[in-house]
C-alpha cells in the first residue's frame, strides 16, 4: 500500500470511531498520524516524524506493536480513549480493522490497585438506575432508587474512572457537581432502551440471571444494558470478564450523602490528598484486594446489626489473639490479586505468570485455614469465612496448573517453554526432537574443528543468516569444499553445508510446532482457569476479607480502640473518645458523648479553635467505625445503628463551581433536613454562618427547632450564635455543651485550650484572642478589643438624636434582641430626616460582616450626622 493510502486509510478509521484517539497497526508498528500524531508527541514524549500524502506531508508517530500497552495506558489513565485498529492477512495482501477501544472505565491492563468502575446512570419512569462494573475483577452491580442525591452519593462512593449518562440525565446537576472528575461519555442513546438492554443482559448473562438476582426495575435494566454494550464495543475479551451480576439496594447501606463522604475525609482529605483520610489511617491490608475491600466497607458501611456484629467478632478474635493475626497476614502477604487475575483468565489477557499466580495464590487458602485453626479464633466466624470457598475444587486446580506450568516460563505465549516435561505426550515428542538437533548443532562447532583441524571455528545463529559457522581469515584457505559461503566480513568468512542448512530447516521448525502447540495447550488450560472464574473470585473474596478484619484488627490493637456495642437504633455513648485521624498525629484529649432519647440534640458551643469541628466529627467517625465493622477509638462505646450520617460544616470553597458559599450551605442544609430520618445522625458545624448575622440565627434557630420536633433524629450542632443556647431551655431533648478554655482571653489574657467538653454553653467567644493568634496587625487587635469592650457594656449601638442639647439618646438597637428601642418620651415625636437616614443605614449594617475599624468608622459618621454637621 501507498504512503499516501496508509494516512487516508488512518483518517477513513478515524472517522469511524468516536474515539479521541487511532493507533493503526502499520507492520511492526503502532502508528498515529496528523494532529494524533502531535498529540501523542507532546503527551508521551514520542517522536514525531512526517510522512507525504497527495502531496502533503503529515506528522507520524509510532510505537512498536509490543510496546504498546504501556502507551494505552498512560494515555487512558490521562482520560483518553484511544481505538486500536489491527492489520490482518488477505487474499491479496492485508486490510486494517478497529479491533477495541480501549478506555478508562474498561482497562484490563491497568496496574492501579484501586477499583475501576465503569458507571452509567439513566432515569427511566421517574427511576433512576445505577450500574456499575469493574472489569478488571468482574463485578458488575446494579441498583435503583429515586433519589438523585442517592444516585450522586453512590458515584461519590465508587469514584468511578468513566460515566455513561443516559440520554435523559446528560443535562443533569448531579453529573456536574464535582462528585466525578471521571469522563462522562455521551454514548449511543439507543443502548439505554429497557427493551434492548433486557435482550443483551439476558445474552450476556443466560435467561434466568435477571430473575435469579431479582433485577426487574426497568431503569436498572437499562443502565445494565447500557454498560454491556459500552464493555462490547471496547473488546470481546473485556465482556468475558464480567462473569456475575448482582445487585444491591441503597438501603443496606448507611446513608452517607456525597458531602458527608468528603466532610469525613474518608477516603481523601479536603485537599483530595490520601495521606490523612481515615482509610490511609487505618488501612493496614497487605494485599491490594483487602485495601479495596476495607475502601468498600468504610465507604458503605452497614445498617443490619447480625452482619456488623459478625465483622466485629472477627476483628475481637484478631485484636485478642496478636500471634496468630501475625501468622494470617504473612500468610496473606504470599497473595496474588486473584479477582484481577480471574478476570485476565477469563478475558484471554492472563499469561503464564499470571497463571502461576494463581496457583500460588490458591495455595494461601490452605495456609490460612492453618492459621485461623488457633484455638484462640476457632470460636470466631473466621474458620467459616475460610471455608467458604470449595477448598477441594481449589486444590484440584492448583494441582493442575502446578503439574502443568514450566517453574520460570517466559513472557511471551507463542514461543513454548510454558510447559513441564510430562505435561503433553505429543509436546514431549517435538521437545526431545527438537533437543536432539539442538545438540547436533551444539556439537557442530568441535566436531568440525576436529575433522578439518580449523582452530578459529565456531557456530553462531542470527536473525539474517541464520545458522553458519564462521572461520577466521587466516584458515579460510583450509575449509572443506562442502562449505559454502554466504558472507565475508572484515576477519572472517561465513559457511554454510547442506546438512547444516537442513538441520537449521529442521530447528525452525520444530521451534515453531514446538511455539504453536505450547500456544494451543496454553490457550485450553487457560481457558479451563477461566471456568474456575467464581472459584477463584470466591478466594479472592476471601482473601481480601480476612486481609480487611486482619487490617482492622491490627490498628485496634497497636490504637487500643475499643470493641464497641452496637444496639438496635438509640443512644450514642462514647466514654474518653478520640478522633480516629487526629489522635494519631496529636496529643489528643479524650472526650465524652452522650447522645440519647432524652438529650438527642447537643449544642456545641466553645471559642474557635478549641475543638468543636472535632468533637463532632468524631462523634460521626465513631459511628461509622463501628457500623464498617471496627473497633473504635475511645475507652468504652455504645453505637445505636444509625440509616444515615448527615454532616454540613464549614465552607469548601466552591466558588470555583460558580455558587457562592452561603447558597451551597444552604442546599446542603436542605438535603439534610429532606433526607434525614428518626435514626439518623445530623452534623451541622455553623449552620448560617455564610449570611448577615440575623438571618444566620434566624435560620439556625428555625433548623434547631426542625430538627428536634419534626426529625427527631441524634443530633450534634456547633455554633458561635451565643443566642441559640437559649434553646436549651425551651426544648427538652436539646441541651448545651461547650469545650473548655482556661483564661479569659481578654485584653493581654491568654487562654489554653483544654479540649475537654463539659456540660452548659460557653461565655464568651474568644474570636478577637484567635485573631490576635493569627497574627492580624497589633492596632486592629487592639481597635477590635476596644469595640468589643463597647459592645458587650452596652450590647448597644446608640443613635443619639440632633438638635438636643444635651444627646439623649433617642433610639438603641439592641444587639441581644435584634430590635429597636427608643425612650418613651421621644415616642411622640416624629423622626428627624438625619436621623431617620442613621437609622436606616443602622438597620442594614450587619455586624457580623463589617470589620471593626469600618463599625467604628460608620459609627463615628452616624453621630457626626446625628450632631448636624456636614
Ligand atoms: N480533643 C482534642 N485533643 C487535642 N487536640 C484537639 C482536640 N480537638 C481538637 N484538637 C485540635 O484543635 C484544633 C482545632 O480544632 P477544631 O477545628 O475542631 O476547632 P473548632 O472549635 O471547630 O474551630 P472553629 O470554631 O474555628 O471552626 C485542631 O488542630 C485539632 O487538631
Amino acid at each position: 500500500m501507498t504512503a499516501d493510502g496508509i494516512v487516508g486509510e488512518f483518517l477513513a478509521l478515524k472517522a469511524e470511531t468516536d474515539a479521541d484517539l487511532l493507533a493503526m497497526q502499520c507492520g511492526d508498528f503502532y502508528e498515529f498520524f496528523a494532529e494524533d500524531a502531535e498529540f501523542v508527541g507532546d503527551e508521551l514524549d514520542l517522536k514525531v516524524s512526517e510522512k507525504s500524502s497527495h502531496g502533503s506531508t503529515y506528522p507520524m508517530a509510532g510505537v512498536p506493536v509490543d510496546d504498546l500497552t504501556p502507551y494505552l495506558k498512560a494515555l487512558v489513565e490521562r482520560g483518553y480513549r484511544v481505538a486500536v485498529a489491527d492489520q490482518y492477512e488477505t487474499d491479496d495482501g492485508h486490510a486494517r480493522e478497529i479491533t477495541r477501544i480501549v478506555t478508562p472505565g474498561t482497562l484490563l491492563e491497568t496496574t492501579d490497585p484501586t477499583a475501576q468502575f465503569l458507571a452509567a446512570v439513566v432515569d427511566v419512569d421517574d427511576r433512576y438506575g445505577l450500574a456499575l462494573a469493574d472489569v478488571t475483577t468482574g463485578e458488575f452491580l446494579v441498583t435503583t432508587t429515586a433519589s438523585a442525591a442517592e444516585v450522586e452519593a453512590e458515584l461519590h462512593r465508587f469514584d468511578p474512572a468513566e460515566v455513561l449518562p443516559g440520554p435523559t440525565v446528560r443535562d443533569d446537576a448531579l453529573l456536574d457537581r464535582g462528585e466525578t472528575t471521571a469522563p462522562v461519555i455521551d454514548y449511543d442513546d439507543a443502548a439505554f432502551a429497557p427493551g434492548r438492554a433486557e435482550r443483551r443482559l439476558r445474552d450476556h448473562f443466560g435467561a434466568g440471571a435477571l430473575d435469579s438476582v431479582g433485577l426487574a426495575d426497568r431503569a436498572g435494566v437499562a443502565a445494565a444494558g447500557a454498560v454491556l454494550a459500552y464493555v462490547e464495543e471496547t473488546g470481546v475479551g473485556v465482556l468475558d470478564a464480567l462473569t456475575r451480576l448482582g445487585t444491591y439496594d441503597t438501603g443496606d447501606h448507611l446513608d452517607l450523602d456525597a458531602t458527608t463522604q468528603r466532610n469525613l475525609e474518608l477516603t481523601e482529605t479536603m485537599h483530595g490528598e490520601r495521606e490523612g483520610s481515615l482509610l490511609a489511617t487505618v488501612d493496614h491490608t497487605v494485599t491490594s484486594a483487602g485495601g479495596r475491600r476495607l475502601r468498600e466497607w468504610l465507604t458503605r458501611p452497614r445498617r443490619d446489626r447480625d452482619v456488623i456484629d459478625r465483622r466485629i467478632d472477627s476483628v475481637a478474635a484478631l485484636v485478642e489473639a496478636a500471634l496468630a493475626r501475625d501468622r494470617v497476614r504473612e500468610v496473606l502477604d504470599d497473595a496474588y490479586d486473584l479477582e484481577r487475575l480471574a478476570a485476565r483468565a477469563t478475558s484471554g489477557s492472563a499469561d503464564a505468570t499470571d497463571l502461576l499466580s494463581i496457583r500460588d495464590t490458591l495455595d494461601v487458602l490452605p495456609a490460612l485455614g492453618e492459621a485461623v485453626a488457633d484455638s484462640r479464633l476457632e470460636d470466631s466466624p473466621l474458620p467459616a469465612i475460610v471455608d467458604r470457598p470449595n477448598r477441594e475444587r481449589a486444590a484440584s486446580l492448583r494441582a493442575e496448573l502446578d503439574a502443568a506450568l514450566a517453574p520460570d516460563p517466559p513472557g511471551t505465549v507463542t514461543e513454548g517453554g510454558l510447559f513441564q516435561r510430562g505435561y503433553d505426550d505429543e509436546l514431549d515428542d517435538l521437545i526431545d526432537r527438537y533437543e536432539a538437533a539442538r545438540e547436533w548443532l551444539d556439537g557442530l562447532a568441535d566436531r568440525e574443528k576436529a575433522r578439518t583441524g580449523i582452530t578459529h571455528l565456531q557456530v553462531d545463529r542470527n536473525k539474517t543468516d541464520g545458522y553458519y559457522i564462521q572461520v577466521g581469515n587466516s584458515e579460510t584457505d583450509a575449509v572443506p569444499e562442502s562449505y559454502r559461503e554466504i558472507k565475508t566480513l572484515k576477519n572472517s568468512k561465513r559457511y554454510t553445508t547442506d546438512e547444516l542448512a537442513e538441520r537449521e530447516r529442521e530447528v525452525l521448525r520444530l521451534e515453531e510446532a514446538r511455539g504453536d502447540l505450547e500456544y494451543d495447550l496454553f490457550c485450553e488450560l487457560r481457558e479451563r482457569v477461566a471456568d474456575h472464574t467464581e472459584l477463584l473470585q470466591d478466594v479472592g473474596r476471601t482473601l481480601a476479607t480476612v486481609d480487611a478484619l486482619a487490617s482492622l484488627a491490627t490498628h485496634a490493637a497497636s490504637h487500643d480502640w475499643t470493641r464497641p456495642e452496637v444496639v438496635a437504633p438509640g443512644p450514642l455513648v462514647v466514654e474518653a473518645g478520640r478522633h480516629p485521624v487526629v489522635e494519631t498525629t496529636t496529643d489528643f484529649v479524650p472526650n465524652d458523648l452522650h447522645l440519647d432519647t432524652d438529650r438527642g440534640f447537643l449544642l456545641v458551643t466553645g471559642p474557635n479553635m478549641s475543638g468543636k469541628s472535632t468533637y463532632m466529627r468524631q462523634a460521626a467517625l465513631i459511628t461509622l467505625l463501628a457500623q464498617a465493622g471496627s473497633f473504635v477509638p475511645a475507652r468504652a462505646a455504645t453505637v445505636g445503628v444509625v440509616d444515615g450520617i448527615y454532616t454540613r460544616v464549614g465552607a469548601l470553597d466552591e466558588l470555583a463551581g460558580g455558587r457562592s458559599t452561603f447558597m451551597v450551605e444552604m442546599e446542603e442544609l436542605s438535603n439534610i433536613l429532606h433526607s434525614a430520618t428518626e435514626e439518623s445522625l445530623v452534623v451541622l458545624d455553623e449552620v448560617g454562618r455564610g449570611t448577615a448575622t440575623y438571618d444566620g440565627i434566624s435560620i439556625a434557630w428555625a433548623t434547631t427547632e426542625y430538627i428536634h420536633n419534626e426529625v427527631g433524629c441524634k443530633c450534634l450542632f456547633a455554633t458561635h450564635y451565643h443566642e441559640l443556647t437559649t434553646l436549651a431551655d425551651h426544648l427538652p431533648r436539646v441541651e448545651n455543651v461547650h469545650v473548655a478554655v482556661a483564661g479569659d482571653g481578654g485584653d493581654d489574657g491568654d487562654i489554653t485550650f483544654l479540649r475537654t467538653v463539659e456540660d452548659g454553653p460557653t461565655d464568651r467567644s474568644y474570636g478577637v484572642h484567635v485573631a490576635d493568634l493569627a497574627g492580624v496587625p497589633d492596632p486592629v487587635v487592639e481597635r477590635s478589643r476596644d469595640v468589643l469592650d463597647r459592645l458587650r457594656e452596652d450590647r448597644a449601638i446608640e443613635a443619639r438624636g440632633a438638635g438636643t442639647s444635651d444627646g439623649t439618646t433617642q433610639a438603641v438597637f439592641d444587639l441581644g434582641s435584634g430590635d429597636f428601642q427608643r425612650t418613651e418620651e421621644d415616642d411622640e415625636e416624629p423622626l428627624d430626616p438625619a436621623t431617620e437616614s442613621v437609622l436606616a443605614e443602622l438597620q442594614e449594617t450587619s455586624v457580623a460582616e463589617t470589620s471593626p475599624v469600618d463599625l467604628m468608622a460608620r459609627v463615628r459618621e452616624w453621630q457626626g450626622r446625628l450632631d448636624g454637621e456636614e
